[in-house]
């Protein structure tokens, strides 16, 4: 295993063996003739938690549509578990295990919780029940309120209904894009928990995220993009303490990191189950 956060070294601190999911050398843009990825690469070995930060426009949300089929790939490859799932659409990937969060517009807001869960698995409806108490284990609160419209929730607890819709399908990896948007920072924190929760329960997990600090606290390993393409890579914890990420991406000194590490582990003695 690599430990350096190196520019050339585009996987740094991977564990070894087959990735889960693999985006190599991703070319993607929206409009014809302009590109937005320029030649990604991304590693999510089984069981990992992978940030992926960077400054605004960097192509992070980009990534993580071109991964789901939603921008097309224009040259490079997407593959699962070694098999090429490159420009497949969203619906047959949901079927192959993989579940996407968007950061809007996420959930049916004049539906009840349970009838977005019931969406999130409309195409194994059997399994609904199973599906529904293993989510109600990882989050209460879903059970609880399993009658009330969405559109009445929080904007934190609507994030949570939909991390839960997209684990109905019981994703092998689920793609996260900026869960903690728009939330305030006692929120936030609750939804970086939540996406641990998630990854604790055996799902591999790629987060986008614009709280750069947060985000490589909780990952196991991150990739900074910058202008579309990697800039560094390495585990979270050693990102956060790489002088040159925290002056170009971070923003911030060295000792607010630390102080930062300190805080929050202190809160992860605290972290509970939902309520
Ligand atoms: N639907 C779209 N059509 C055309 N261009 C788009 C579209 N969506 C995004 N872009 C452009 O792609 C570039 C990358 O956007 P993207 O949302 O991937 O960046 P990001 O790194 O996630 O940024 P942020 O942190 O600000 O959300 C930006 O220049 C953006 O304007």
């Amino acid at each position: 295993m690599s430990t350096t956060t190196d520019r050339h070294d585009v996987h740094a601190g991977a564990p070894a063996g087959e990735p889960l999911l693999r985006a190599a050398d991703l070319v993607a843009g929206y409009l014809p003739g302009v590109n937005i990825l320029n030649g990604c690469n991304l590693d999510v070995h089984e069981g990992e938690l992978v940030g992926i930060i960077g400054p605004n426009g960097a192509g992070k949300s980009t990534l993580l549509k071109a991964l789901f089929g939603l921008v097309k790939v224009r040259s490079g490859a997407v593959t699962l578990a070694g098999e090429d799932i490159t420009n497949h659409r969203a619906d047959s990937l949901v079927r192959r295990g993989v579940g996407f969060v968007p950061q809007n517009n996420n959930v049916f807001p004049s539906l009840t919780i349970e009838e977005n869960l019931q969406m999130g698995a409309f195409q194994a409806p059997s399994k609904f029940t199973e599906r529904f108490e293993a989510i109600v284990d990882i989050f209460p609160a879903l059970g609880e309120r399993r009658r009330q419209r969405a559109g009445s929730l929080s904007g934190g607890e609507r994030q949570m209904v939909a991390m839960a819709r997209a684990l109905m399908m019981d994703p092998q990896v689920l793609l996260l894009d900026e869960p903690s948007a728009g939330l305030s920072p006692v929120r936030q924190d609750e939804a970086f928990i939540r996406t641990r929760k998630i990854n604790k329960a055996g799902v591999s997990v790629v987060i986008v995220e614009q709280n750069a600090r947060r985000c490589l606290q909780i990952c196991d390993r991150a990739y900074v993009l910058d202008q579309g393409a990697n800039a560094y890579s390495g585990p979270g914890r050693q990102l956060m303490h790489d002088p040159k990420v925290i002056e170009l991406y971070l923003g911030t000194l060295a000792e607010d990191v630390a102080d930062a590490e300190a805080e929050q582990d202190a809160q992860r003695g605290q972290e509970t189950p939902e309520s």
